[in-house]
């Protein structure tokens, strides 16, 4: 089938300048010989005005130039279009594409673009929200929640309002009901990953794969504040998947479900896919599995 691309260009993603994006979107492209329009990202996040011309215009592909956030919403408005969707990471974490193993040169990953395969690729929803890479309550989410009031994006930005966070952290009491066990505990955070990572290579799901129609759920428990950072790097480094009853007592919980509840009645902050989000109470979290498809190296 011939090929036709929208690229989704988000002007605020991470800290790089997009004005030589577009320039080498639009050249690239045309060495192809591809037909192509190059879009802003919309603010709302919602693309769903783009399926009249998606079908009437024969779109194949929609490329996202931008960060977590903006994959999350074109892949949330359009998967049922049955398009194939492509990233050039530009945006200040980009843990979907780094997982997918995607780089962060622009013209490699436009290279992926064109050469790479459409693999089938899981997302989840939480409750009633779409998620396609990472979804977090307490400690990341409250970095989440403060990042998006910062004037200034990037890895930068994020590290420095990580480390200030983690002197002050604390933990929020969680009930979590999963593979047909109900347990209890205080947490520093919990993550449900459907990538490996938070972003930027920053590993917390270690075995996660993408398409494997399994989440991983990390649970980072109430332990000393000086064997926090240990335990976080030993999870980041070796952890390893076990079964939740055997991991009751230890610092970390790492399990696999395809569905879960969390009872959050502290209301611990909450991120979907990087951005922040208002909390819940109450999350059920279910995988979507192969529910669109990402463009991944060869
Ligand atoms: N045209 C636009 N103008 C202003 N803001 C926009 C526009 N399009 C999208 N946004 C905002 O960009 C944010 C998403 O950013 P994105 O995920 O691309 O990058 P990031 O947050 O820097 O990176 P990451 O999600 O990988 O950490 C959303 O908050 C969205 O509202």
């Amino acid at each position: 089938m011939r090929r036709k691309i929208i690229y989704l260009i988000n002007p605020i993603s991470g800290t790089r300048g997009k004005s030589s994006l577009k320039e080498l979107v639009v050249s690239k492209t045309k060495e192809r010989k591809i037909p192509f329009e190059v879009l802003p990202t919309m603010i709302d996040g919602d693309y769903r005005f783009l399926k009249s011309k998606i079908k009437d215009d024969g779109i194949t592909d929609i490329v996202v130039c931008g960060g977590d956030g903006s994959v999350n919403a074109a892949v949330n408005s359009l998967a049922d279009t049955q398009v194939n969707f492509g990233i050039v990471p530009m945006g200040s974490g980009n843990g979907l594409a780094y997982a997918a193993g995607i780089p962060k040169n622009s013209s490699k990953a436009l290279d992926i673009v064109f050469d790479g395969v459409a693999r089938p690729t899981d997302a989840f929803l939480v409750n009633n929200q779409f998620a396609c890479m990472l979804c977090g309550l307490g400690f990341d989410a409250k970095v989440a929640h403060e990042f998006a009031e910062q004037p200034k994006r990037g890895l930068a930005t994020y590290a420095s309002l990580t480390t200030r966070n983690f002197f002050s952290a604390k933990t929020w009491p969680f009930k979590i009901k999963a593979n047909g066990l109900v347990f209890s505990t205080d947490a520093f955070f919990i993550s449900i990953a459907n990538s490996n990572q938070f972003g930027n290579n920053f590993t917390i799901a270690p075995q996660a794969v993408l398409s494997d129609g399994m989440l991983d759920v990390v649970v980072v428990k109430k332990i000393a504040k000086p064997l926090l950072l240990l335990t976080v790097l030993k999870q980041v480094m070796a952890g390893k998947i076990k079964r939740v009853e055997n991991s009751l007592r230890s610092p970390v919980i790492y399990f696999q479900t395809e569905e879960l509840v969390i009872e959050n009645t502290a209301e611990a902050p909450l991120h979907i896919d990087g951005e922040p989000r208002e909390t819940l109470k109450s999350l059920s979290i279910k995988v979507l599995p192969h529910y669109f498809r990402l463009i991944h190296p060869f």
